[in-house]
């Protein structure tokens, strides 16, 4: 739409021609036909709004500014429109969008002006989700894993931070080479730390054996040393320490009661006889002197010339006699009050060292199901081979492992784990003869005892077991749960060595695991 001026003759188009080129030399701006299309237009007060031509003329003039194809197609765009074929304009354009347009914005095509900059400039959704994420991982999660190693731990993190605004492929190849580097170091580093722990282990391990060694006749310790020893000897693991850790704290705390109470008796005890040597000690003294006073009274008896004198020397040895037999009386009543009193100290004390006795049997008791545990276990190994051996008995153990455990405590949570735990060794100790003995061995696994049983008859023990499980359902916050064990029994032969046994045994009860569970199978 042409507005001309107002108050002013409209210039011709040969005039406004000459002039527009005029002041673009005046301006000392380059004669290019979009800039002399625009002084034209400005000269000849041409306002154009909204004129599709000049529009769409425009877009193509600025797409000739822009690097690449960008610019070529700009240049066909100009083309079509200044000689109006607009058909063609309109293939241009949608050649443009295809090709160029449509695929920049899609993540796998490459943009317009393939610089690395320009493609991590573009970061699609995933990977700026990609991005935080490998930031986040080395900020906290690897460097809070690294916090003993502080400068491990502060190239985590200054990497996690350099990745956030890594943009060229110079920044990105530095982050790669660091962090290949800091791979590198971490590896070398637990290296150290795993070396460093065994070493510890081992000087850990002589000490407690020197301590043993040392307090050989304290039985009450030794069965503390015993626990953390065996904890040692096997692979550490968090649940067995903590296990460990339950029962020593429990043991310590009530040893520690127990043992102030003792001393407490035994200082009364003490005190007692004290009393008891200074009171023998006063009455030798009285006696002593009674004696002297006596020696004294006979010569002054055979001086005496006067009755008179006689009844004045009587009554002096009267009042001797009196205060040595009030003195006496008095020493025999402290005494009796001392007897009975070291009397009872002395029963507490006895009380005392027994309950010592039973606290330190803890430590070979697993606290949750009151089995035996490991230790214990190995006690009763040690006494059973002995006793097989001597009378030529046959010695047989199972293997018990709980099926499908794991399922059990994830559908009902651990707590119910543990009371199925308990109500296994309930019913194990309720059908077995007293002579035989179970013992908690790992997690869900328990060893049973069985001397002078040969292998056929072990079996029928264990198949017995698992009849008496399915009679007494296992119940859970009133709910009947069905829990089944595989077992693995074998028989030890002469001199075979406990461990290779019990070998044998967890051979044979994974052979029952693998073939169908709730089963047993007798070892080879
Ligand atoms: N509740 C409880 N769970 C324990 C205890 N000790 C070990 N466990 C769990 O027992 C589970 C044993 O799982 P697995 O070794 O996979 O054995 P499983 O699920 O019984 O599988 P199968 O032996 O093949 O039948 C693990 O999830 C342990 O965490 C414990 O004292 N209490």
């Amino acid at each position: 739409m042409k507005t001309p001026p107002e108050n002013s003759t409209p210039l011709n188009p040969a005039e406004i021609a000459r002039e527009a080129f005029r002041q673009l030399a005046m301006q000392k701006i380059a004669p290019t036909p979009e800039a002399y299309h625009a002084a034209y237009n400005k000269i000849s007060g041409v306002i154009e709004t909204h004129n599709p031509q000049i529009i769409l003329n425009d877009f193509a003039t600025e797409l000739t500014r822009l690097p690449g194809e960008a610019s070529f197609f700009g240049k066909r765009l100009r083309k079509a429109a200044e000689s109006n074929n607009w058909a063609a304009y309109q293939e241009d354009l949608n050649e443009l969008i295809n090709n160029q347009i449509k695929p920049s914005m899609q993540v796998v095509a490459a943009p317009a002006v393939s610089t690395v900059a320009q493609v991590i400039a573009a970061d699609t959704e995933q990977t700026q989700l990609l991005r935080e994420l490998l930031t986040r991982t080395l900020t906290f999660a690897v460097a809070s894993l690294l916090s003993n190693i502080p400068e491990l731990a502060a190239e985590s993190e200054a990497l996690g931070n350099a990745i956030k605004d890594a943009r060229t492929d110079a920044e990105l190849t530095d982050i790669g080479n660091r962090l290949k580097q800091l791979c590198f170091r971490i590896e070398l580093k637990s290296g150290d730390i795993a070396e460093q722990q065994d070493m510890l282990l081992r000087l850990f391990r002589l000490l407690l054996d020197n301590v043993s060694y040392l307090l050989d006749d304290d039985s009450w310790l030794r069965g503390q040393i015993n626990v953390v020893q065996n904890l040692i000897a096997g692979p550490v693991n968090h649940h067995a320490l903590e296990d460990a850790t339950q029962s020593l704290k429990e043991v310590i705390y009530k040893q520690g009661t127990l043992k102030d109470s003792l001393s407490e008796a035994k200082i009364t005890v003490k005190n007692m006889i004290t009393i008891f040597i200074d009171r023998l000690g006063s009455i030798a003294t009285t006696t002593g002197d009674y004696h002297g006073k006596i020696d004294i009274y006979t010569q002054k008896i055979a001086q005496a010339q006067h009755i008179s004198e006689l009844n004045t020397i009587l009554d002096d040895v009267m009042r001797d006699t009196r205060s040595i037999q009030a003195e006496a009386l008095k020493s025999r009543d402290e005494m009796l009050v001392a007897h009975k009193e070291a009397q009872d100290a002395e029963a507490r004390i006895h009380l005392l060292e027994s309950q010592l006795a039973e606290v330190s049997a803890l430590a070979s008791h697993d606290q949750l199901t009151n089995s035996l545990n490991r230790r214990g276990l190995d006690d009763v190994f040690e006494r059973e081979q002995a006793r097989a051996d001597r009378h030529g008995t046959t010695l047989s153990i199972a293997m018990l492992d709980i099926d499908d455990f794991k399922k059990l405590n994830d559908t009902y949570g651990h707590e119910a784990g543990d009371e199925a735990l308990i109500h296994i060794v309930r019913i194990v100790k309720d059908t077995l003869r007293s002579m035989d003995v179970v013992g908690r061995f790992g997690g869900e696994e328990f060893i049973i005892v069985l001397p002078d049983t040969p292998t056929i008859e072990a079996v029928d023990v264990v198949g017995r077991l698992q009849k008496e499980l399915t009679k007494r359902i296992f119940m859970f916050n009133n709910q009947k749960l069905f829990i089944t064990f595989s077992a693995g029994v074998a028989t030890r032969a002469p001199n075979e060595a406990m461990a290779e046994t019990i070998r044998r045994a967890d051979e044979a009860m994974y052979k029952a695991k693998k073939t169908g569970k709730n089963r047993v199978v007798a070892a080879d």
